[in-house]
């Protein structure tokens, strides 16, 4: 395959090499941003096709940047570089013998037997990358504590969970050189800068301005086999921004710690690099700033704000659905930084190619980087996240109930911790111990025999307005009277807690409030569960009416 590829493209390839296989991703390493991007722009879709009829399955390609690669050209070679224009011409020809399916007949640059085998005993398997936890039962990262050699040069890491496949493309090492030398990738023009060595875990500075939770950190974050390769590239996308994986996309079901990642991205990159500018967004946030700019003539402000940044945290891409102006604006501020080798992670409830009402171009170029997903934790892995988040909390729990709540609820985490909290705010309550008769009582009424029945946040809104003996339009409107404010708290915390709403949304549903509000709600009405008996009730109460309204349809 490569004796047929022209010059330049050979080039690309004769460069890189193959890292790992993860399910069904390869990983490719190449010295610069430059051949990445070519090998991403214009011989991704050749290779992936090899690749599948190699493995008999679809593979995608991640390309990663590990600058050690990159050789410099020797005289001989430099003599050869041929033009800019040459490289065009010959990327033309090239693509157009691809397009006859020419380029990649059945002879591969990835043969079967030397590359990416499927059980190679000499390889090293399931690699952590550097800094992060050891492969064990689930445990939350444990930072270095060594000041962190911070990581221009540094090679970004494999993910975790796979086969290193570092022996290279095979048949390449017999092919004559290439005739052209790597051209060179274009100096970005603010390289990020290695900062003070702090920890980390540390929350950042100025968190209020980068709008990431402070709790949501690599070290809070507990690693299992659901989440291990996500976890894994997070790390490495924070340790190299714009080299190791761009774009980095998590997807998966709502409650498996998407954002949670983002965040702790956040934290760790700004950790690393002094003034790396950090921005988090949801997409419903970032559709209102638009809309918001084109009303306020502030368009520049905008684009300003979003593209000047190192690192741009995007959760929730699929609410980009369907909004034409929206996903324009977000295809140029994604180009520019890409092209200026800033990173971009963005997760989404299902993987791009679901994502059916997104232009093609903008699916396409969410393809570019690492796809990966989060899948819901194992016993285990519930158990470890429930012992944390009771050690953060002060929360008192023995392990069998921990064991207990970790058995009956297996598929969000949000629901998890929050069925934690709900226990020990009722042992606290009536001052007794927490112990499995306890929590037996108060998860039944949480989780319903026969499965959970499908509940919307008009369906709370209108039980919760009957309850508290209030119109909806009161409970979702301006006023701010006290005993309004503590339903409306109670209501935007049971969308949180029964509904897959995300904030924004929920907000929404309450007269367009902004998303703070909501997570302010969630927080206090967290807290008034330990602390009064009739909040406690209250929301007891009310779960119980919704689930049942829910059930009978
Ligand atoms: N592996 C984990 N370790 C510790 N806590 C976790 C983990 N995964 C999720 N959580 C916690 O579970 C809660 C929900 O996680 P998060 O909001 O990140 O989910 P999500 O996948 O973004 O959901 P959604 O799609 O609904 O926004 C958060 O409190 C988060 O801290």
């Amino acid at each position: 395959m490569v004796a047929e590829l022209p010059p330049n493209q050979r080039a690309w390839l004769r460069d890189s090499e193959p890292l790992t296989l993860h399910g069904s991703t390869a990983i490719v390493e190449v010295p610069n941003d430059f051949t990445r991007n070519q090998i991403e722009g214009r011989l991704r879709g050749s290779l992936e096709k090899s690749l599948g009829e190699i493995f008999h399955k679809e593979i995608r390609i991640a390309v990663t940047v590990n600058p050690d690669l990159d050789v410099t050209p020797d005289p001989d070679t430099q003599a050869i570089l041929i033009s800019e224009r040459e490289i065009a011409a010959a990327d033309a020809a090239a693509a157009a013998a691809l397009q006859q399916q020419n380029a990649f007949p059945n002879q591969s640059a990835f043969p079967h037997q030397s590359v990416y085998p499927p059980s190679s005993p000499g390889l090293i398997s399931g690699v952590p990358p550097a800094n992060t936890p050891h492969e064990d039962a689930p445990a939350a990262y444990a930072p270095p504590q060594a000041p962190i050699a911070p990581p221009p040069a540094q090679q970004p890491a494999p993910p975790a969970g796979h086969e290193d496949v570092r022996p290279g493309y095979g048949d390449l090492s017999t092919n004559p050189p290439p005739q052209v030398a790597p051209v060179e990738e274009p100096v970005p023009p603010r390289p990020l800068v290695p900062g003070p060595p702090t920890r980390p875990s540390e929350p950042s500075h100025n968190v209020l301005e980068t709008r990431l939770n402070p709790k949501y950190t690599f070290e809070t974050f507990v690693i299992g086999s659901s989440n291990r390769f996500p976890h894994a590239a997070a790390v490495a996308v924070s340790e190299a921004p714009g080299k190791a994986y761009n774009p980095l996309l998590v997807y998966g079901e709502s409650g498996l710690g998407k954002t949670h990642l983002l965040h702790a991205i956040g934290h760790y990159v700004r950790s690393l690099y002094s003034g790396a500018k950090v921005r988090y967004v949801s997409s419903e946030e970032f559709t209102n700033e638009f809309i918001n700019a084109i009303r306020d003539d502030r368009q520049d402000r905008f684009k300003r704000r979003y593209r000047d940044v190192d690192v741009l945290l995007i959760d929730d891409i699929q609410f980009l659905e369907g909004k034409t102006q929206t996903q324009e604006e977000f295809f140029h501020t994604f180009n520019t930084l890409h092209n200026a080798n800033k990173q971009i992670v963005l997760t989404s409830d299902r993987p791009p190619k679901r994502l059916e009402a997104l232009e093609d171009r903008l699916r396409n170029r969410f393809e570019w980087g690492l796809i990966t997903d989060v899948q819901p934790p194992d016993i285990e892995t519930r158990i470890a996240i429930l012992r944390k988040k009771a050690a953060m909390e002060r929360l008192t729990a023995p392990p069998d109930v921990l064991e207990f709540i970790a058995s009956k609820i297996q598929t969000n985490i949000r629901e998890l911790e929050g069925a934690l909290i709900r226990v020990t705010a009722f042992a606290n309550l009536n001052r007794q111990d927490v112990d499995l008769t306890l929590a037996e009582i108060v998860l039944k009424d949480l989780i319903p025999e026969g499965g959970e029945p499908e509940i919307t946040a008009g369906l709370i809104i209108a039980q919760t307005a009957a309850y508290f003996g209030l119109s909806i339009d009161e409970l979702t409107g301006p006023s701010r009277g006290r005993h309004l404010v503590m339903a409306r708290q109670i209501a935007m915390y049971l969308c949180r807690e029964l509904t897959e709403d995300s904030l924004p949304k929920i907000g929404k549903h309450f007269g367009g409030r902004d998303h703070t509000t909501v997570m302010y709600a969630e927080r206090k009405i967290n807290q008034l569960l330990a602390e009064r008996r009739a909040v406690f009730n209250q929301v007891s109460e009310l779960t119980n009416r919704v689930k049942m309204q829910a059930r009978q349809g």
